[in-house]
């Protein structure tokens, strides 16, 4: 496994009530180059754990695992190692990017902050590289966010991630405020970059349907407990858990017998308790 989440549990505080804790025991692992899904509805906890395994708060128990390293105690290099392979990408492309910086400024961020471009021509030539693996025209370069479309912004987004060639991109929702047309070219460049960087990607969604193209493997979550995780095919072939399947019910079903070999499965699994 490169990372491994192990029973991690998270409160926060409600002064003046006690701590509320909204993650219970969560565990789960990414391999190299898997793409995981990790869904459940508003509020069960999805940031939350986004936010602990990219060490930006600590959970008050359990462990998190990555490539040796111990995320929830690093310092030093193995805190700045971490913190170069794993990246994120938000949400929301229109908050998340500083409209004052140019797309290579924006994007060739990460080369200067990790020392990894030694002057501005290579990482200018590394910015135009990355723009255009990921759809965006390098002539563009100079421009602000605020001429980009939403879906523009967001490969800009996954540039600024990726150019400093992370090994797991963490992504908190990244198709959700996009239109419904664009969502489906942004999951499909984020399935590419998979593929060419044998990158592993953590996909949290609130939509099963979302997360069905692009991850093998997928982890459900309600109200900050596991309760089921399986393979893409067990997960809406088979699914076990109640919440699960009623997080399937909710996503359109192409072919019409699945759709009832689902529905009947579902009142097998209620008729047994
Ligand atoms: N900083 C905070 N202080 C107090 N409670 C918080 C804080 N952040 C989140 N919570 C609570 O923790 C629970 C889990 O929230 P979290 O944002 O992790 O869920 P989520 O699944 O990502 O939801 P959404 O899809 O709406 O973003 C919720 O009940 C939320 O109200």
């Amino acid at each position: 496994m490169l990372l491994t989440i192990d029973r991690i549990c998270k409160s926060y505080a409600a002064f003046p009530n006690p701590p509320t804790r909204v993650l219970h025991e969560v565990s789960f692992g990414v391999n190299h180059g898997e793409a995981l899904g990790l869904v459940g509805e508003s509020g069960s906890g999805k940031s939350t754990i986004a936010k602990c395994l990219l060490a930006l708060t600590r959970p008050e128990e359990g462990s998190i695992t990555y490539d040796g390293i111990d995320v929830v105690n690093a310092r030093g290099e193995d805190l700045r190692r971490f913190r170069r392979e794993v990246q994120m990408v938000f949400q929301d492309p229109y908050g998340s990017l500083n409209p004052r910086m140019t797309a290579e400024d924006l994007i060739g961020e990460g080369l200067l902050v990790h020392g990894i471009a030694r002057n501005s021509v290579e990482r200018r030539s590394r910015v135009a590289e990355m723009m255009e693996m990921v759809g965006l025209n390098p002539d563009d370069m100079d421009r602000y966010p605020r001429s980009f479309s939403g879906g523009q912004r967001q490969r800009i987004a996954i540039a600024r991630a990726l150019v400093i060639r992370p090994r797991i991109l963490v992504c908190d929702e990244p198709v959700a405020a996009l239109d419904v047309s664009v969502q489906a070219q942004v999951i499909n460049l984020l399935q590419d970059m998979q593929r060419k960087l044998n990158l592993a990607i953590i996909f949290v969604a609130h939509d099963l349907a979302v997360v069905r193209h692009l991850c093998e493997n997928i982890v459900v979550l309600h109200k900050g407990k596991v309760v089921e995780r399986g393979s893409r095919e067990q997960i809406f072939g088979n699914p076990q858990n109640p919440y699960t399947q009623s997080l399937l019910a909710a996503v359109p079903v192409p072919d019409p017998a699945l759709g009832r070999a689902r529905r009947e499965a579902r009142h097998a699994a209620q008729a047994a308790g």
